[in-house]
């Protein structure tokens, strides 16, 4: 195939800009931008990003500032592993972007970083050489015109010049290239570039639905493998991926009614969770019931895992609960409201001092002591003594796989290499909470993923390695009854596609 570097093109914007010469490099994104912002211009349409300049005066280059702003998130994602949903808040405050501008530069970063696996297929194939190979800044302006021309309503004329412009602001040199690259690429849309590019469903359907959904064949396979080769559900996963997840809030027990909540907020009660309120549309921002401890943002799934364990039935004492991975708190928050009701107290264990502290402040006023420690320490630490605990729960640190899409990086973070470790900390933490708990008390073990290794495989290696006896129970019972997709028990796997949740993994266990 031939590159754009042997055959530039004409610029869709008749070269206008190319001939300005006026190549300036900012300050390197995410060190701010102050003292030398690019001229302020918004929007999304086809404006003419070279006004302001005087007739007769060289004309200064402009940035479209949303379209920097989400340039300088996926820059930051890449350069520096940082976190686009941590980041691009403190991008838009530093650049003032508000309202339909910081939209847009979230659209554009979020949707970018979903659709990373497949732009980079088709940008491979529209600039002749792989784009591992092309300058990163320039490379990420490129995925960012990409997503524009494939993803988005922009005018293509609109995507293709102010990608130019940003090249020319952060890769000196390369706007022909990058002009040249996009013409290639909004010559086609997006399924005909699947079509021509993705492998055959038949030959190759974990690789087909990979470039097709944007996803690592890794994961898909994974996926594939949890939802036993139904690849009809496997394609529907992956679309809930790459959507923009719903924002749910918890009505906490005792202090919230859900549907009062879901009328204060402009939402709607749940489908599942006896304390789910789904907000419509955008962020939580600053709502009194947050502020005032009355609710907590928490995705549907976890809310009903957490729940799951409080609901389980028990003979004898029912005052001593244990969370053993409490950070940030979401579950503790819950947890706490629910023993709060019925007379018991909550002990939340942490290894982060961060996210012990972060548990501190999610369950203020709430029955929680929290400590800051290493989970696997049960029976050597005097605040964890074995055979004590009534309720626990393991919510383990894993691959976040079921959650992909609240983090749109991860997906392309996340390493096969990543299991071993995290398996091994898995069945260490399931197998201490098993210690933890009195004969006759429950565990739930509860991950945000489906891969079968850090669920199916963790459960029943630390329940034979704890030396531990321990039954399970079927978790169904413990789920709103009436609740459809949930499988053949005793363990429950949740799903985006199926449920409108994360992809949260609950087993039930009951010490002997
Ligand atoms: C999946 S998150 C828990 C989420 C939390 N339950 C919630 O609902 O907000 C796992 C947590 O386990 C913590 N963790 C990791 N290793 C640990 C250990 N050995 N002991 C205790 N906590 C640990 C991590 O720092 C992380 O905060």
């Amino acid at each position: 195939m031939t590159g754009p570097t042997q055959r530039p093109g004409r610029p869709v914007d008749g070269g206008r800009r190319e001939q300005r010469g006026d190549d300036r490099r900012p300050d390197r994104p995410g060190g701010g931008f102050r003292g030398d912002r690019p001229a302020r211009t918004g929007g999304r349409g086809g404006r003419d990003d070279t006004r302001g300049g005087r007739p007769g005066r060289p004309v200064r280059p402009a940035v479209d500032l949303p379209r920097y702003a989400a340039y300088q998130a996926v820059a930051a994602v890449h350069r520096d592993d940082a976190y686009a949903n941590l980041v691009l808040p403190v991008i838009l405050r530093e650049q003032g972007l508000t309202g339909r501008d910081a939209a847009f530069a979230t659209e554009l970063t979020y949707g970018t970083l979903r659709q990373l696996g497949t732009l980079d297929t088709i940008l491979t194939a529209a600039a002749g050489r792989d784009v591992e190979r092309i300058d990163p800044p320039v490379r990420d302006a490129l995925r960012l015109g990409a997503y524009q021309l494939l993803h988005t309503r922009v005018p293509a004329h609109a995507a293709v010049s102010s990608t130019v412009d940003l090249v020319r602001t952060v890769g000196e040199g390369a706007t022909g290239f990058a002009n040249a690259v996009l013409r290639e690429v909004a010559g086609q849309d997006l399924d005909a570039w699947v079509t021509k590019l993705a492998p055959s469903p038949t030959a190759d359907p974990i690789g087909h639905l990979a470039v097709t959904y944007s996803h690592p064949q890794w994961i898909v396979r994974a996926f594939a493998d949890a939802l036993d080769g139904d690849l009809g559900e496997v394609t529907r996963l992956l679309i809930e991926d790459n959507e923009r997840p719903p924002v749910h809030l918890c009505a906490r027990p005792g202090r919230a009614d859900p549907v009062e909540l879901a009328d204060e907020v402009g939402g709607a009660p749940g489908a599942f969770s006896p304390y789910a309120v789904y907000l419509a549309g955008g962020a939580p921002g600053d709502l009194p019931a947050l502020a005032d401890g009355r609710a907590h943002v928490q995705d549907e799934g976890s809310q009903l895992v957490a729940n799951a364990l409080a609901a389980g039935p028990l003979d004898g004492p029912d005052g001593r609960w244990l969370d053993l991975c409490a950070g940030p708190g979401g579950k503790a928050g819950l947890l706490g409201a629910l023993a709060a009701q019925r007379g018991a107290r909550v002990t939340a264990v942490e290894v982060s001092e961060h996210r012990a502290r972060l548990v501190e402040q999610a369950t203020r006023g709430l029955p929680v002591n929290v400590l800051h420690t290493d989970g696997r320490t049960v029976g050597a630490d005097p605040k964890l003594p074995e055979g004590h605990f009534d309720r626990v729960l393991v919510d383990a640190p894993c691959t976040g796989l079921g959650s992909l899409r609240r983090r749109p990086e991860s997906r392309w973070r996340r390493q096969p290499s990543d299991l071993p470790p995290l398996t091994r900390l898995q069945r260490e933490l399931l197998a201490a909470a098993l210690r933890a708990t009195r004969p006759g008390g429950l565990v739930a073990y509860v991950t945000c993923s489906p891969h079968t290794v850090e669920t199916h495989v963790t459960v029943t290696e630390a329940a034979r390695r704890a030396g531990v006896p321990a039954d399970f129970v079927d978790a169904r019972t413990l789920l709103p009854s009436g609740m459809p997709g949930l499988g053949d028990g005793p363990t429950v796997q949740l799903w985006p596609h199926r449920h409108g949740t994360d992809a949260m993994f609950l087993a039930v266990l009951r010490r002997n």
